[in-house]
């Protein structure tokens, strides 16, 4: 079945003759067409162009086309959050309350919640429970535009735990309308049982859980939480190396709390991406960019944390391909709403309404390898587009803390409209 998108305002198509992530000024093009529609079939995007050109250039496929309406409306990629901790149990709303009376984190992490709360609720969950849950944030994340969204294990730091999450990720990317990229994160905290010895956890991990993971093709990524009071630098180098060899792709959680060289460790791995960076080093940024390594930017952890923001100004100018994502979780992030996650990144952290659009789309999509699929509106790329009731990509921003979702497209098909699923 064709569709065809007609008298949009405008359409961000994002497109460019760049492959690879957006760095510095590229990140400002986002590639706004007026007067056009956009033909789809067979799950793809075949054509961009003014309405009559298409008639002559597609006329069979423009007459057969289920026509969708955008007047007073914008066009854009559905957008890629590659960064989240979706499937969990339990939530942590008592936390936050203590975090409110002044609790640290890492003070409540460290007493034994945090992580390891909601890893006591991940264990306690059967899959059916974490399944069912998951499925109904999912249809949140599409209410919201997003047609992509990483997941990473974490929350059972026990092989069991860890496959069970990493198997919900999986059916989920099979029946959910989202795609689902997962990553294996078996190093997001040292378990209370192996607090005493932590290096025998990073040897589990390693010699474990990581060659199951990579022999089933439960995860692309491999992930870990290099944190001061978590995993060290040097345990962090090992993990990542490890899996490397197993052929997953390193990404890290990095410098987020204290400064901790994660974002040169980053560099040094060959790391797809580094996460968070909330207090990386300017030698850090540096290492970065010369590495290519995307940073994948999560104001919204520094809101809710009332942390300090991530310095997305200056790794855009310093030549950083910069990601947004809202890093879904129950205790550091517990939102699925990335309008506000970009309305937070323009407001805080220096970006311009136009790199935020970059960072929420094609950036993003590349910090998953997911870059030449999605991400951007050009032929030959899967139609996953969201349609938006503002009149101009500028009104995204200014009225902020909403979600202006009408439309949303999944590979071909229509999976929200009128801002409800269908
Ligand atoms: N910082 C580490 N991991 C998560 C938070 C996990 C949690 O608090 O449950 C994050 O990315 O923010
Ligand atoms: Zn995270």
């Amino acid at each position: 079945m064709a569709l065809l998108i007609i008298n949009a305002n405008e359409v961000v198509t994002l497109a460019s003759e760049k492959k690879g992530p957006r760095v510095k000024e590229e990140m400002a093009e986002i590639n706004v067409l007026q007067d056009v529609a956009v033909l789809v079939a067979e799950g793809k995007i075949v054509e961009i162009a003014p309405l009559e050109q298409l008639k002559s250039s597609h006329k069979e496929l423009v007459e057969s086309a289920e026509i969708i309406d955008a007047k007073g409306q914008i066009v854009l990629p559905g957008f890629v959050d590659a960064h989240t901790h979706l499937v969990h149990g339990g939530t942590r709303e008592n936390e936050f309350n203590m975090r409110l009376n002044g609790a640290t984190y890492m003070e409540i992490m460290n007493a034994g919640g945090g992580i390891h709360y909601t890893t006591t609720k991940t264990r306690e969950a059967s899959f059916d429970e974490l399944y069912d849950k998951t499925y109904a944030h999912l249809n949140t994340f599409l209410k919201h535009g997003i047609t992509t969204v990483e997941a990473k294990s974490g929350y059972g730091l026990d092989w069991e735990t860890e496959y069970k999450q990493l198997t919900v990720a999986k059916k989920l990317q099979e029946n959910h309308a989202v795609d689902v990229v997962s990553t294996f994160m078996g190093a997001h905290a040292v378990p209370k049982e192996y607090k005493e010895n932590s290096d025998k956890f990073v040897d589990i991990v390693i010699e474990e859980m990581l060659p199951k993971v990579a022999e089933q093709g439960l995860a692309e990524f491999n992930d870990v939480f290099c944190e001061h009071g978590v995993f060290t630098p040097e345990q962090s180098r090992r993990i990542l190396l490890a899996g490397k060899e197993q052929g997953l792709t390193p990404k890290i959680h990095a410098d987020e709390i204290e400064p901790y060289e994660g974002a040169e460790l980053a560099a040094e791995v060959g790391a797809i991406s580094a996460e968070h960076l909330l207090v990386a080093s300017d030698e850090g940024i540096r290492r970065m960019a010369e590495a290519g390594t995307i940073a994948v930017l999560l104001p919204g952890t520094a809101f809710f944390l009332r942390a300090p923001f991530a310095r997305g100004r200056l790794m855009v100018d310093s030549g950083v391909p910069v990601a947004i994502s809202t890093d879904f979780n129950p205790g550091s992030s517990p939102t699925i709403s990335l309008p506000f996650i970009q309305n937070l990144a323009c407001l805080n952290m220096g970006m311009t309404m136009e790199e935020v659009i970059t960072a929420t789309t094609i950036n993003a999509a590349y910090a998953i390898n997911r870059g030449d699929e999605v991400g951007s509106l050009e032929a030959g790329k899967k139609a996953d587009i969201v349609i938006l009731n503002v009149p101009n990509y500028k009104q995204m921003q200014y009225f902020y803390g909403m979600n202006h979702t009408n439309t949303v497209i999944k590979g071909g098909q229509v999976v929200v409209k009128d801002g409800v699923l269908v």
